[in-house]
């Protein structure tokens, strides 16, 4: 398999640093967290073990994630002035700008005063991130102040039940699992690495994740699954997805959801994301959103060799659970927190600030001229 060519501009090729925590693309396909291939942990791990493992560098024992499970569990409520806050936000905001207050509120209620406190920020946030979405949600379309604790075990669960209100079937809670493995961590993307120049500057935690989200936001990143909903949504068949797919590609615009920076014929989290969305068609009854999504994936390799990435199948899937397209790129920043925080505990473990420099192309010296005679 030929390496894709990463030349060019965007940094594009160029090492930005070292990392223990992910491989992406090493034999033009793969993905590992610490080791561990991502298909393997999505069939045989939770999100709170990846989670952990992310933090820690190993997988935990039954009694370390118990114990782990736990204290995350105890961190999952908001405080008072967190809602009061997002109750002010409203309702037309977009959930990701709610994300990034959030999480930047929180940071002055619970600063992270020292980085000895790094873990237990990365987890506050961690766990609180469901609610911060899910109070914000349900107050402003529903006019619902929800109880932002549950029951639930594992994080999937806990977003679905304050999401839903009620408890959500397995196959929901293992898909939602799933996605958020799926999504954890993806070494140096732009989000990430917008966490990792913020801690360069030995900022804190809070201020770090505030600028990811920022990042991760734009339909070019994490916003590029809720754009593949909206043109998938204008579809109204598989014949139809082709032809105004071909009528995108002649007028130069680009098709969300597929492509990579770094990935050259197939971005590995596609067939398993894919899997599920295709099994949630079957049980609904209605395989049409499904089959136009296949049907954009055949035209888009068959014209131009692009592949779906993560986000494409995504919509599907996310759409098939019920989920509002609104809140699918607050789920991925539920996921990516894992991604960013252990990147700026890394960062912070081997420091230097990160301060590259720019090919200068503007004028010659020149005098300022008075301003009457400009
Ligand atoms: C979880 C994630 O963040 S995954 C990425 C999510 N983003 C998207 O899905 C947005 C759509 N995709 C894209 O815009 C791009 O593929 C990116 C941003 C992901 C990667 O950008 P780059 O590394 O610059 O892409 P790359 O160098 O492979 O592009 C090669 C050519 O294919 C084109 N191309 C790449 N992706 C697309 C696309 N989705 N639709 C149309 N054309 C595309 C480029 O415009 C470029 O054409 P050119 O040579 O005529 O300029
Ligand atoms: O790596 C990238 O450039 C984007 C991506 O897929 C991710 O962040 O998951």
């Amino acid at each position: 398999m030929v390496d894709k060519k990463l030349t060019g501009a965007g940094l594009r090729g160029q090492s930005a640093g070292e990392t223990k925590l992910c491989t992406v693309g090493k034999s033009g396909s793969g993905l590992t967290y610490c080791g561990y291939d991502v298909s393997d942990l999505a069939d045989n791990a939770t999100f709170e073990e990846v989670a952990y493992l992310l933090f820690n560098g190993e997988l935990p024992n039954q009694a370390e994630l118990d114990a782990y499970k736990s204290e995350l569990k105890s961190m999952r409520d908001l405080p008072d002035a967190l809602k009061s806050v997002l109750k002010l936000i409203p309702k037309n905001a977009h959930p990701m700008d709610v994300m990034r207050t959030g999480c930047s509120f929180l940071g002055n209620l619970e600063p992270e005063n020292s980085f000895a406190e790094q873990n237990k920020a990365a987890n506050r946030l961690l766990a609180a991130f469901p609610a911060i979405m899910c109070y914000w949600y349900k107050f402003t379309h529903d006019g619902v102040e929800i109880d932002c604790t549950t029951d639930e075990d594992l994080l999937a669960g806990h977003f679905l039940r304050l999401l839903n209100g009620k408890t959500p079937s397995e196959q929901h809670r293992k898909v939602m699992d799933v996605s958020l493995i799926l999504y954890a961590e993806h070494e140096f993307n732009a989000s990430t690495f917008t966490a990792r120049v913020c801690a360069s500057t030995l900022s804190d935690m809070y201020s770090c994740v505030t600028g990811a989200i920022g990042t991760l936001r734009g339909p070019l990143h994490g916003g590029a699954n809720e754009a593949a909903m909206d043109m998938i949504l204008k579809f109204k068949s598989p014949k139809d997805a082709k032809v105004q797919m071909a009528g995108m590609l002649e007028r130069k615009e680009k098709i969300m959801g597929f492509g990579h920076a770094i990935y050259r014929e197939s971005d590995p989290r596609n067939v398993i994301i894919k899997r599920w969305s295709e099994k949630l068609a079957q049980e609904n009854g209605n395989t049409s959103l499904y089959d136009i999504s296949v049907a954009c994936e055949e035209f888009m390799w068959d014209s131009k060799k692009l592949f779906c990435n993560a986000d494409f199948f995504h919509a599907s899937t996310y759409n098939y659970m019920g989920i509002p397209t609104k809140l699918f790129t607050p789920i991925f920043v539920c996921s990516r927190l894992t991604g960013w925080a252990a990147h700026i505990m890394e960062q912070r473990s081997n420091n230097r600030i990160i301060r590259p420099s720019a090919d200068y192309i503007g004028s010659e010296p020149r005098k300022v001229i008075g301003i009457s005679e400009r």
